[in-house]
């Protein structure tokens, strides 16, 4: 399966690479106006050119991964020349309503397959949360798009109305988390341990309770129990947290997000 990727920034960069980490059996062309992006992608045998409608001429799934402000124009570039009879058009973008998208692919009526996804940055390692929204799109063609995006992480296919939520659990998600890590690993470091000690603790810890949470029924409330021994250390901890406002600040972060 041909693969073109428009735009080798954080995204297309890593979904290129990453699917060639991975060792994937597709054949993919990133293009990029700059040669910057597309130096790493060359070295590692990706097919790269500055050109997105050589890129894109010859795919079977087209990724657009530029910024929201430049995805009209990109599209206005490359409709003449995509074939909407057997392309499928798979946009990371955020903050763009499929319906915004649909008009700017129409062409003589027409639309191709097209999807919206919303992936994090652990596809650089394959270990994003993707989301797949499609907007135009049978089975064969979402299942293909899943086959991409599964070798990257995890993907999940949902509905438009949730794609809000999602990208500010998931997309947002990875930067609100490193900003625990790294709360953490300051508190760590004003107890006594170096940084990279106390980095390596933190996230030895948080690889723990991930563990703990996946295993079947397991609820985050009842492995808290475990650990806060009556009138103990722990509870003090956490309500200190929670008089600063740890859970109503996350939860509003969230929801400032998708506003
Ligand atoms: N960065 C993130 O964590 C996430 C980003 N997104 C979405 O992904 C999209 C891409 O974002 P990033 O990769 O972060 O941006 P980026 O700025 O890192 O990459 C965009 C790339 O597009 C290139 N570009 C600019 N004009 C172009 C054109 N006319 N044709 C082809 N390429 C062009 C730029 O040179 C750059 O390499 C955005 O729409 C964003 O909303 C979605 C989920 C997560
Ligand atoms: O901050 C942003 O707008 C993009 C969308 C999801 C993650 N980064």
């Amino acid at each position: 399966m041909k693969i073109a990727v428009i735009g080798a920034g954080a995204m297309g960069g890593a979904v290129a690479s990453g699917l060639c980490a991975a060792g994937c059996d597709y054949k993919i062309t990133v293009s990029n106006p700059s040669a910057g992006h597309l130096k790493p992608l060359k070295e590692m045998g990706i097919a790269v050119t500055s050109d997105n409608t050589v890129a894109v001429r010859d795919a079977d799934i087209v990724i657009l991964a530029v910024k929201p402000w430049i995805i009209e124009s990109v599209i206005a570039e490359i409709r003449p020349v995509l074939d909407y009879s057997r392309q499928t058009v798979a946009a990371i973008v955020a903050g763009v309503p499929g319906r915004q998208l649909c008009e700017w692919f129409l062409k003589d009526s027409e639309l191709p397959q097209l999807m919206i996804v919303m992936p994090n940055t652990a596809m650089e390692v394959g270990s994003s949360m993707t989301f797949i929204v499609p907007v135009n799109a049978g089975e064969a063609s979402v299942s293909a798009v899943e086959g991409i995006f599964n070798s990257l992480g995890t993907s999940m296919v949902i509905d438009e109305a949730h794609l809000p939520a999602a990208t500010a659990l998931a997309s947002c998600g990875i930067a609100y988390a490193m900003r625990y890590v790294r709360a953490s690993v300051e508190g760590g470091v004003e107890l006594g341990f170096k940084a990279s000690q106390a980095q390596q603790i933190v996230l030895e810890t948080l690889k723990g309770a991930v563990a703990l949470l996946q295993r079947p029924g397991s609820h985050p409330e009842s492995e808290i129990d475990k650990v806060t021994t009556p009138g103990g250390l722990t509870i003090r901890g956490l309500n200190e947290m929670e008089h600063a406002g740890f859970t109503s600040s996350v939860v509003r972060g969230l929801k400032a997000c998708v506003k």
